[in-house]
């Protein structure tokens, strides 16, 4: 139906015309408090009734035909407006479609990949607070960060692989020889934690020592070496481990770490364990799960993995992210004893690591510990005023053995965790 009140015979007068190009100008950007007549819904659901042109006119400020005299027809112009309107409206939706498209694509592209931040450790502990932000975020949230300057030299890295890839390269029958069935017990062989894993653990605070009753059974020569090269790696994560926690702390509360490291944390101590994983050839068509999802005993562990990569994070919502390897960055997680110490305001995060490529991975992992007779509860101060906490106390040592008692390298075994053995029902406490 055309528009009712126009004069089809008045002539053509200019200031309409004017009237006319200013109208067209003006309609292009959205905060342009007169666009939104392109987005408003009375448009965008019903794009071209008639009484909407009268809306768009009247917004405009376009005259009304009734009170000017033109020789223009309303029926054209409305004609005019509903092709111009339809053609934007139409570019719209293809234009936000296209927006979606390419923004679901590329989130499922780099959503794989987890930038976390990272903490220089040659900065001191009395550092300003602020640049600790970062660092405290990323423990809520995923219970990873990095580390740089962290003082171990690509020397000793390289030493330490090397010997560690002699060390896995020996015959099945002698690293048996310091396998669960053994007195050492050092020797974790494949088919235990998953077919494609094997692990040697070194235990401090001697390392050396440690290292020494694993190198009299696997080497002839060598010993030396190996012993010299594992203690200083040894007591190099354990220095690491200290200020980390004293960082932690910092994290929980300005002051904290002068207030509980003495308390708590001085006697912790560490152990070492080399992780080295061989993939299958058809790793190529599929990639493989290296050592399933778990979550760490410790307080926190220090990580070094090799160029390969494959160590992944779990985030709350389940999603699985790629932490890819950086040369001399170390990745630190806090483990289920911090978590259950900070009364969770530190998390303890799943992890796993999948193998992607037909090539041996290896990792150190360090895992700091509070000692076995430990009784883990968080501090008042700590859990803060109008929280509840979490946890009931319980020692240490007997969370270990909990999580030993799953059958052997059950790491990703559903309810044990922190939570599972310790943890307060709260709705038991409110009812
Ligand atoms: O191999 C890695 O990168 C991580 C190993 C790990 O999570 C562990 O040993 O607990
Ligand atoms: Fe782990």
């Amino acid at each position: 139906m055309p528009l009712d009140h126009t004069n089809k015979t008045a002539p053509f007068d200019r200031g309409y015309k004017k009237q006319l190009k200013r109208f067209s100008k003006c309609r292009t950007k959205e905060s342009d408090p007169r666009t939104p007549a392109l987005f408003h819904p009375l448009i965008v659901s019903n794009p071209f009734p008639q009484q909407s042109y009268r809306f768009f006119l009247s917004r405009y400020n376009f005259p009304s035909a009734e009170s000017r005299t033109c020789s223009i027809s309303a029926d054209k112009l409305s004609h005019q407006y509903a092709v111009a309107t339809q053609v934007l409206v139409l570019f719209l939706v293809f234009l936000e479609l296209f927006c979606m498209i390419s923004f679901y694509a590329a989130e499922n592209m780099s959503e794989t990949v987890l930038e976390l931040p990272v903490l220089d450790m040659s900065l001191p502990l009395e550092a300003d607070q602020s640049l600790l932000a970062p660092v405290a975020d990323a423990c809520r949230k995923w219970g990873f960060f990095l580390i740089t300057n962290h003082g171990v030299s690509e020397e000793l890295y390289s030493k330490v692989k090397n010997l560690c890839k002699q060390l896995f390269s020996l015959p099945p029958d002698t690293k048996l020889k310091l396998g669960p069935f053994s007195s050492v017990k050092s020797y974790t062989p494949h088919f235990i934690a998953s077919p494609f894993f094997e692990s040697l653990r070194v235990s401090g605070p001697d390392f050396f020592s440690s290292a020494q009753s694993s190198a009299d059974v696997l080497f002839d020569q060598q010993k030396q070496e190996f012993c010299n090269v594992l203690e200083e790696y040894g007591s190099k994560m354990a220095d690491l481990s200290k200020k980390i926690v004293q960082i932690m702390l910092k994290i929980l509360g300005e002051g904290s770490e002068n207030k509980y490291y003495e308390s708590d944390f001085k006697n912790c101590h560490g152990y070492l364990r080399v992780n080295n994983y061989s993939p299958p050839e058809t790793v190529e068509n599929q990639e493989v799960e290296g050592l399933g999802q778990h979550t760490d005993m410790s307080c926190i562990t220090i990580v070094y993995q090799d160029e390969i990569g494959g160590l992944q994070v779990r985030s709350q919502s389940g999603k699985w992210f790629d932490i890819s390897p950086r040369e001399e960055i170390l990745v630190v997680n806090i483990g289920d004893l911090l978590q259950a110490w900070s009364n969770d305001r530190l998390r303890s995060s799943e992890h796993r690591v999948m193998l992607k490529a037909p090539r041996n991975r290896l990792s150190l992992a360090f895992f700091w510990c509070f000692e076995d007779d430990k009784a883990v509860t968080s501090p008042d101060e700590v859990v803060g005023e109008g929280s509840v906490k979490l946890y009931k106390p319980f020692r240490a040592v007997d969370y270990i053995k909990f999580r030993e008692s799953s059958d052997p390298g059950k790491f990703e075994k559903v309810g044990f965790t922190v939570k599972g053995f310790a943890g307060i029902n709260q709705l038991d406490v409110t009812q």
